[in-house]
């Protein structure tokens, strides 16, 4: 199978009035992989996976996704998106907010609810599903969001800090299963301020002020900067994001 130009940017700019947002971005996925996007509060990650995910459009430059240019309707299917603040039906029950997410897909009949079970059962929720969500966690709500965003299967995952609210063990699993969604094919985008798991992406993307600084392994990184950890290379590229 080949993988080629999963995903390719091309000078992408993004301003907001005079405001540069996003400044020249170059970035090419050419097989499933994880990538990370790190940088401090206000650095652009948001926007940037947006116009990825073909919710905001560029300013300047192109994204193609799949050998397409977005943003494209068609190619929306292929895409999970997983935003930063949840956006879920709080009066419902977690299964009835997937399954409302996957018809919107196009699922239908067994094929849905067994994909349903499979994403719940991923994020460690199959036994709340009948829960109502206004009586979750927060952690609980980013789990089901992230269980939404993979329904459909994707071919692309774009996920928008996912692990904000949820425990050590819990994200531990989190990872692993993401690692898994890559070995099956799906090439994952994830921004983060987490340092351990930035070190887990196959390839981090450091931003600040809209630029992309430097990309590379987390090791390439490392030794780039001469650094023992990637904190300490993001210090070297400028950055501030802080450990947690
Ligand atoms: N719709 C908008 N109109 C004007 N400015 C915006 C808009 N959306 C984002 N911005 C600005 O763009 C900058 C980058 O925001 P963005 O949310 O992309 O950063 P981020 O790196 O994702 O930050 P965080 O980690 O806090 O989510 C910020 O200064 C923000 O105020």
């Amino acid at each position: 199978m080949t993988h080629q130009n999963v995903i390719r940017m091309n000078h992408v700019s993004k301003s907001y009035g005079k405001k540069r947002i996003v400044e020249d971005i170059c970035l090419s996925i050419e097989r499933p992989e994880i990538l990370g996007l790190l940088g401090p509060s206000g650095a652009g990650k948001t926007t940037l996976v947006k116009m990825i995910a073909g919710i905001e459009e560029v300013t300047d430059g192109e994204i193609c996704l799949l050998g397409e240019r977005m943003p494209r309707l068609k190619l929306m299917e292929q895409i999970g998106y997983m935003a930063q603040s949840d956006a879920l039906y709080g009066e419902l029950t977690a299964k009835e907010n997937i399954y409302f997410f996957a018809k919107l897909y196009g699922l239908r009949g067994k094929t849905m609810k067994g994909q349903c079970e499979k994403a719940l059962e991923l994020v460690g929720l199959l036994d709340d599903q009948n829960k109502i969500i206004d009586t979750f966690s927060g952690g609980m709500k980013r789990r089901l969001s992230l269980a939404i965003a993979l329904v459909h299967h994707p071919r692309i995952l774009i996920l928008d800090e996912p692990t904000v609210g949820i425990d050590p063990v819990l994200r531990n699993q989190i990872w692993e299963q993401l690692h898994e969604l890559k070995n099956e094919g799906i090439t994952i985008i994830v921004t983060t301020h987490v340092m351990d798991e930035a070190e887990r992406c196959d390839r981090l993307g450091m931003i600040r002020n809209g630029r992309l600084l430097a990309l590379d392994t987390p090791e390439g990184l490392k030794q780039d900067t001469r650094s023992q950890t990637i904190e300490e290379a993001f210090l070297f590229y400028g950055g501030g994001a802080h450990a947690q």
